[in-house]
């Protein structure tokens, strides 16, 4: 199904530049800066997303294919799962991966599409994952509309992303950990500016109870938020009505 054309905007234009600017070191920086917790979080976030042996699954601005994998191997091959960004450098990436790094199973496919038009039927999916995409699409609830249209009757998805902690110290210890570690080491590889972008970012996010009313407007009849990692990340869990 071809989507019909949609408006880019500025914005777009720039954090599909970012993206496609760090995708050489993105994976090896977010392994180095996390302490490889990240792949914690990111199997959290597929266990949440109930996916399931012969599922067709959505890794939603997939990136480098991290969550795709994870789906794929609980999809396993009677399944398959479809990984969508709009960055093709990431995507390169993810491609070269899943031929270098991860034994042939599920048959992945990876299609560079906007996750706020999004190129599949209604009620095509069984289960969807979004690591670290809510906060940097162009507009949130749009996308959960989208989300939500592809989306099977009773499908969830969880959807993973930075938040800022409740207790006050540990919301120091993040802003400090971002400002005093995370952008040296991305100045460090000629990227300051991609990594300095995170805090905003992440300041103009919403919280989980505005996640969660969100999730709702957008249509989802039931969404849960849970703070993570001290709450200093956060799994969104939505599911879209049965009838
Ligand atoms: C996988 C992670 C982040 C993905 C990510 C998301 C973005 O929006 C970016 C935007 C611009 C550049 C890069 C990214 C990006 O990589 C999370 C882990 C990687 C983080 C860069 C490091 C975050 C550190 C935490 C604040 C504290 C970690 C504590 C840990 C227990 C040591
Ligand atoms: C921080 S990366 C996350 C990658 C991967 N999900 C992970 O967990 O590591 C954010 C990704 O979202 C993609 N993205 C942002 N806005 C998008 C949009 N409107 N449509 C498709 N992809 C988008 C970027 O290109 C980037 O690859």
């Amino acid at each position: 199904m071809t989507p019909p054309a949609v408006e880019t905007t500025p914005e777009a234009d720039r954090i599909q530049a970012l993206f496609n600017r760090i995708a050489p070191v993105y994976d090896r920086l977010n392994d180095w800066l996390s302490l490889g917790q990240h792949r914690i979080w990111k199997l959290m976030t597929v266990k949440w997303s109930q996916a399931s042996a012969g599922d067709t699954c959505l890794d939603l601005c997939c990136g480098s294919g991290d969550l795709a994998q994870l789906l794929g191997e609980r999809v396993g091959k009677t399944g398959q799962v479809f990984g969508v960004d709009f960055s093709c450098a990431q995507l390169e990436i993810a491609r070269q991966r899943g031929e270098t790094h991860y034994p042939p199973r599920t048959h992945i496919q990876w299609i560079e599409a906007d996750a706020l038009n999004l190129p599949f039927a209604d009620n095509f999916f069984d289960a969807a994952t979004m690591g670290y995409g809510l906060r940097n699409v162009t507009d949130i609830l749009m996308s959960l509309q989208e989300l939500h249209r592809v989306l099977k009757p009773g499908a969830t998805a969880a959807i993973l992303d930075f938040h800022r902690p409740s207790n006050p110290t540990l919301n120091g210890v993040q802003q400090w950990i971002l400002q005093t570690i995370v952008v040296p080491v991305a100045t460090a590889n000629g990227l300051q500016d991609e990594y300095a972008y995170i805090l905003p970012s992440l300041e103009k996010f919403p919280q989980g109870p505005e996640q969660i009313r969100l999730a709702h407007q957008a249509g989802f009849a039931q969404a849960t938020h849970y703070p993570i990692a001290g709450g200093i990340m956060g799994v969104l869990v939505v599911t879209k009505r049965l009838s």
